[in-house]
């Protein structure tokens, strides 16, 4: 058997890391930063006011005063005079602050005159005023390389001056449900069939990290078959993954295809989530997940997401770790590391919270892992843990 902490090694070794392209911002929402992006413009690019008001000298404005208003300026003029002394300008939020001006006086403390204004403060030198660069500076790094594409940064990348960013290439993973029982719903069941559901959650989780993903559903178990559908499929793929026929009975549709293909399929010392297989078939990188559903998304959080990430440019791959304190007690086969479906509740007396397991270890589950928020780690060594133990959680 091999150890879980090798076989996620083996399968990011497999993915390595994605090339880079550049990508339209709209498109790159979620991926990684390739290479840093330089401002091609400060924050703000020129000084402008913080407020719709009257921009004018502060030593014309030491006490309530009347000045003309010798200018109109909205936000978006490019044409600014500059300010003569004794005299105001009208000028709203984000406009360019007219030469001359060293302060903003806010409407509310004027009477908003057009021709003339009458001011009810003192003016205080700056005030109001968004200085050219206070935020970024022309030529320096607004984003660093391996920044993690969100709203805030994408729009950060559109402000300082970017149509693109260089990000790493999402990949292009085909996802594929191999069992003859496997029936997609509206179809009626017939007894012995069941509704696909991997494909389903492995398109989503996989999207989720920010891949292209194209589904077979239900291929029937038949290695030509398999083959057959799959192989025309595969020279578009980074990366193909499946679920289903891995295990040790006489219909093992996908060992049956690819031992011997390049793939290595092989034990591994956890539970859900045993029988394992990956490598490469004509080049394009393979993860063979075992059937039951919950073998499936444990498998997806232990090996998959982290080398998909890595792939994806991400250094942080790991899910949150907590310790907690169980409220069950649960066993664990020896020599496996077993992954219990749990629901965390955070605490103020305990040191991180509480942990119960939802449902028990069986991996068709599926309906309690949807009410669970995380995993209970238990590891190779451990065959039990008691109420009050404090345990290992992986929050999802
Ligand atoms: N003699 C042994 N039998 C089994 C072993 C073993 O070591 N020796 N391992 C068990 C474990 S652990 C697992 S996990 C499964 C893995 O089996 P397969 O990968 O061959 O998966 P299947 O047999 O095709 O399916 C297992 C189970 O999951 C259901 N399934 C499969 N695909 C889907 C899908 N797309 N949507 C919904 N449900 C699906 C399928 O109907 C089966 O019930 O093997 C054990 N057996
Ligand atoms: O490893 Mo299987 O995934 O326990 O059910």
């Amino acid at each position: 058997m091999i150890s879980v902490d090798d076989y996620r090694d083996r399968v990011a070794a497999l993915l390595g890391t994605a090339p880079a392209t550049a990508m339209p911002l709209a498109a790159a929402a979620g991926l990684v930063l390739a290479e840093d992006v330089t401002a091609t413009v400060s924050l703000p690019p020129f000084d402008n006011s913080a407020m719709d008001g009257y921009a004018v000298r502060a030593t014309d404005v030491s006490g309530p005063v009347t000045l003309p208003v010798a200018d109109d300026i909205p936000a978006g003029r490019v044409d600014v005079r500059p300010l003569e002394p004794g005299t105001a300008h009208r000028i709203m939020t984000g406009a360019p602050l007219p030469p001359g001006a060293d302060a903003v006086v806010m409407v509310e403390d004027t009477d908003g005159g057009t021709s003339q204004v009458t001011i009810s403060v003192p003016a205080r030198e700056g005030a109001h005023i968004r200085r050219t660069g206070e935020d970024v500076v022309e030529g320096s790094v607004a984003l660093h390389a391996g920044t993690v594409l969100g709203h805030s940064q994408l729009g950060l990348a559109a402000a300082v001056g970017l149509a693109e960013v260089r990000v790493h290439r999402p990949l292009r993973v085909l996802v594929a449900s191999t069992g003859t029982e496997l029936i997609d719903a509206p179809a009626p069941l017939r007894h012995g069939q069941i509704y696909e559901s991997n494909s389903v959650m492995l398109a989503a989780a996989i999207r989720g990290l920010g891949c292209e993903v194209d589904v077979v559903r239900s291929v029937v178990d038949d290695v030509e078959e398999f083959r057959k559908v799959i192989e025309p499929k595969l020279a578009g793929a980074d990366l193909l993954v499946t679920s289903g026929g891995v295990s040790a009975g006489a219909y093992e549709v996908v060992k049956d295809a690819l031992t011997g293909q390049g793939v290595e399929f092989a034990k591994i010392a956890m539970q859900p989530g045993g029988p394992q297989g990956c490598g490469r078939w004509q080049g394009v990188p393979v993860v063979t997940l075992p059937g039951n559903p919950v073998s499936v998304l444990v498998s997806f959080e232990a090996f998959l997401r982290p080398a998909i990430l890595t792939a994806l440019g991400h250094t942080d791959v790991s899910r949150r770790r907590v310790r907690a304190r169980l409220n069950e007690e649960m066993s664990s086969p020896a020599g496996r590391r077993q992954y219990r479906r749990g629901v965390f509740t955070p605490s103020d007396r305990e040191v991180t919270g509480l942990v119960g397991p939802r449902g028990g270890p069986g991996s068709h589950l599926l309906g309690a892992f949807t009410q669970a928020n995380c995993l209970i780690v238990l590891p190779e060594d451990v065959t039990s843990v008691a109420v009050g133990d404090e345990v290992e959680v992986l929050l999802l």
